[in-house]
């Protein structure tokens, strides 16, 4: 694990260009393996997850290639193989492969994912969609068996009794190719499960209604990749640059956003009282001062991320009063509390409530990233206190942060990693 070391209390200036969205890249490289022909993507973002994302498609014969934001994927020789479980253990989207190699191969055989540390994370809604395709389940030893008849994966109707982004797009994966129609019914509408729809069907695949409630698919038995397809920007990212920027930028362009996209996001920033002039693909961030407290409660899109509770919390930190957080989708995603207390914060949690008073003396201290949001909101409490600040765990950012130092440095942080982030082993389980 690595170590960022920030040294803290410069005021931010300049742009930042925001990558592609972590969440659609870690299903959109499952996806792939349902063509028939090579895939391309661009504005692929550089993070940790992708590299070992290309571990676990090597591992299955299927040779890919990133350069400059571009990935190619070539599953034309894809062959069934054992997936390296370290892979798929150090990231949650490695729960994909389930939905993808369903539909290529009729069956699947993984390990359970791993992913960030931020409550129970239970997947019974992707093997309930699964078993309503036709497949039977079954879980040994911390892997799951999934198999299915002659006949193969059949459209169905399938009702989510939670709203879920990873079962959503496991059952329209595993549904594209299969016989027949599909309804997910109380689908979820989050932005990356229409970049994956688009993919799609692009391909030649029927996915329609994605982004609505409602997700009707047809099955169709062949997917061809004709174009580029590019990824939509990462909606979290440009959230937690915004937070950075409103409480120690002094003038900040965020460029490639899809402001639409972070409506529930900017809403808060301007009831703070943060002066936002959001133009069609970038938002400006002035230098802001006498922010108000606010209360945020996280929600399913188009409510609130749970993803970015975090990252706002710096932010919320700098108000003239106490605000309140109520993560009501990992109501124990309280990772950054016990570290940024270490720095000075005054930030509580009661009874799944997190009470953020006014904190503005942060000291620089040695703090964990528990997960990558967590890590998040200490890299932004780390630029405002005064003095070193040492994230151990530095891989939990570096899994989803593209190209972070960068893009800090070049906004006038003094930010490094001790080393280069290591990657889980080829093939070592
Ligand atoms: C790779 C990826 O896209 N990760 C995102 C995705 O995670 P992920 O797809 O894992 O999260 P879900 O949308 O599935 O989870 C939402 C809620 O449903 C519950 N649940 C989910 C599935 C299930 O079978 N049973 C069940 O009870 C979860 O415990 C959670 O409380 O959405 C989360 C919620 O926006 C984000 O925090 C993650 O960044
Ligand atoms: C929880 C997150 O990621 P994952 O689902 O990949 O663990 C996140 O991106 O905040």
């Amino acid at each position: 694990m690595k170590k960022m070391i920030i040294h803290g209390g410069q005021r931010l200036t300049g742009e930042v260009t925001i990558g592609g969205a972590k969440n659609s890249t870690v299903a959109l490289i499952p996806a792939a393996i349902l063509a028939d022909t090579p895939v391309r993507f661009d504005m692929v973002p550089d993070i940790l997850d992708v590299h070992n994302l290309m571990l676990i498609l090597k591992s299955m014969n299927v040779h890919s290639t990133f350069e400059d934001g571009v990935l190619t994927i070539d599953p034309t020789e894809i062959v069934e193989a054992p997936l390296p479980s370290k892979a798929i253990k150090s990231l949650r989207a490695s729960y994909y492969f389930m939905g993808s190699l369903l539909g290529r191969f009729q069956r699947a055989t993984l390990s359970f994912p791993g992913g960030d540390n931020i409550g129970p994370r239970p997947i019974d809604q992707h093997i309930k969609a699964f078993k309503a395709l036709g497949a039977s389940v079954s879980e040994r030893d911390n892997t799951v068996h999934i198999t299915t008849g002659p006949a193969g994966l059949h459209g169905a109707r399938i009702f989510l009794d939670v709203v879920s982004v990873g079962a959503t797009i496991n059952s329209i994966l595993a549904a594209v190719k299969a016989e027949g129609t599909t309804v997910i019914e109380n689908a979820a509408k989050e932005p990356e499960i229409i970049d994956i729809a688009t993919f799609l069907n692009n391909m030649g695949a029927h996915v329609r209604g994605a982004g609505t409630d409602v997700i009707r698919i047809e099955g169709v038995s062949t997917l061809r990749a004709m174009n580029t397809h590019t990824i939509i920007p990462d909606r979290i990212e440009a959230g937690t640059y915004l937070s950075m920027a409103a409480a120690i930028g002094d003038g900040i362009v965020i460029k490639n956003v899809i402001p639409e996209h972070l409506e529930s996001f900017t809403a808060k920033m301007i009831e703070m009282g943060v002066h936002l002039e959001i133009d069609e693909d970038s938002i400006f961030v002035p230098r802001s001062e006498n922010l108000k407290p606010i209360q945020v409660k996280t929600m399913p899109f188009p409510g609130f991320a749970t993803d970015l509770q975090q990252p706002l919390t710096p932010l919320l930190m700098c108000a003239k009063g106490s605000s309140v957080v109520i993560d009501t989708i990992y109501p124990k995603r309280i990772k950054h509390i016990a570290e940024l207390r270490k720095m000075g914060a005054n930030i509580r949690s009661e009874n799944d409530m997190i009470v953020v008073d006014p904190s503005t003396h942060l000291v620089g201290s040695e703090v964990q990233a528990g997960e990558i949001r967590a890590g998040a909101s200490l890299v932004i409490a780390g630029l405002m206190a005064q003095g070193t600040t040492v994230i151990d765990n530095a891989d939990n950012i570096l899994r989803g942060y593209d190209r972070i130092v960068q893009k800090l440095t070049a906004l006038n942080a003094d930010v490094s990693i001790q080393s280069a982030a290591t990657l889980v082993e080829d093939g070592q389980d």
